[in-house]
């Protein structure tokens, strides 16, 4: 592997990255720990709802169907894209990926702020939906052969569909600027990129300066577009994934 391809991977320095605003979806290239961290988040913050998406890819090993995802099939998929259950959804190496409007919205009424997984084709259009209401987490490895490692050890993908990853790997990191913080998944240090997840949210909850939901179409309750109140708008801070 050339230098110039190591450093597409590398993270751009503090002063190069815009600063946009909340925190409410984490996302960041296959393989590089965003199942790994929300796992280790949910651990250590119980108060947190974490939305499980809706997947029609195979179950990996060791996962849990309603905990880890929700697994379908590619025509139960659909159905729920019909009947408009979803918040946003793509298609992801060859598999759909969705997330539930109905966990949102039951969380939300309880008061639980919401992390969200999702890619970033997935986080694009959550911005357009949320704009400055969420926050956006951008997860990286320290370099491109780290997540190439992990990709390898984790023996989930064929060669030809690990080479597709990489490859998109390398135009997702291009969009770290449309990101509010980029948070980097060291080799071996999933407890530091975890703390500096939890930092974030700590951080975002005591800002004075609270973000607040602009008008949009209620994408979640599908009602009519209203503004959202700044304990709404609390309620609705999500991490993560993202
Ligand atoms: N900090 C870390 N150090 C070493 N290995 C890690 C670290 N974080 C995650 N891993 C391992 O890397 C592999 C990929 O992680 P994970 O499956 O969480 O990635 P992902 O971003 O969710 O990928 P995908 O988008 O393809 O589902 C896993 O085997 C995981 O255990």
């Amino acid at each position: 592997m050339s230098d110039t391809q190591k450093s597409k991977l590398t993270i751009p320095p503090p002063d190069k990255v815009s600063r946009p605003e909340m925190l409410r979806a984490l996302d960041g290239p296959s393989g590089v720990g965003k199942d790994a961290v929300i796992k280790k988040l949910r651990q250590v913050r119980e108060s947190l709802h974490f939305v499980v998406t809706a997947t029609s890819r195979p179950m990996r090993e060791g996962e849990v169907d309603g905990k880890d995802y929700y697994f379908v099939s590619k025509e139960e998929f659909l159905s729920m894209v019909e009947r408009n259950e979803l918040l946003e959804y793509a298609l992801v190496y060859g598999d759909y990926k969705g997330i539930p409007k109905k966990q949102i919205r039951e969380f939300m009424e309880k008061g639980h702020d919401i992390v969200l997984r999702v890619d970033v084709q997935g986080a694009e259009t959550l911005r357009k939906i949320l704009g400055n209401s969420a926050v956006f987490i951008f997860l990286v490895a320290e370099n491109e052969l780290e997540l190439v490692k992990r990709l390898i050890d984790r023996k989930t993908e064929t060669s030809e569909a690990l080479l597709v990853r990489i490859a998109t790997a390398r135009e997702e990191v291009k969009h770290v600027r449309d990101f509010d913080y980029v948070v980097v998944n060291g080799e071996g240090k999933l407890d530091s990129a975890v703390k500096l997840v939890e930092s974030i949210i700590d951080a975002e909850k005591a800002k004075v300066r609270q973000r607040r939901a602009i008008y949009s179409p209620c994408c979640i309750c599908n009602e009519y577009p209203r503004r959202y109140g700044t304990s709404e708008v609390k309620k609705m801070l999500v991490t993560k994934l993202l």
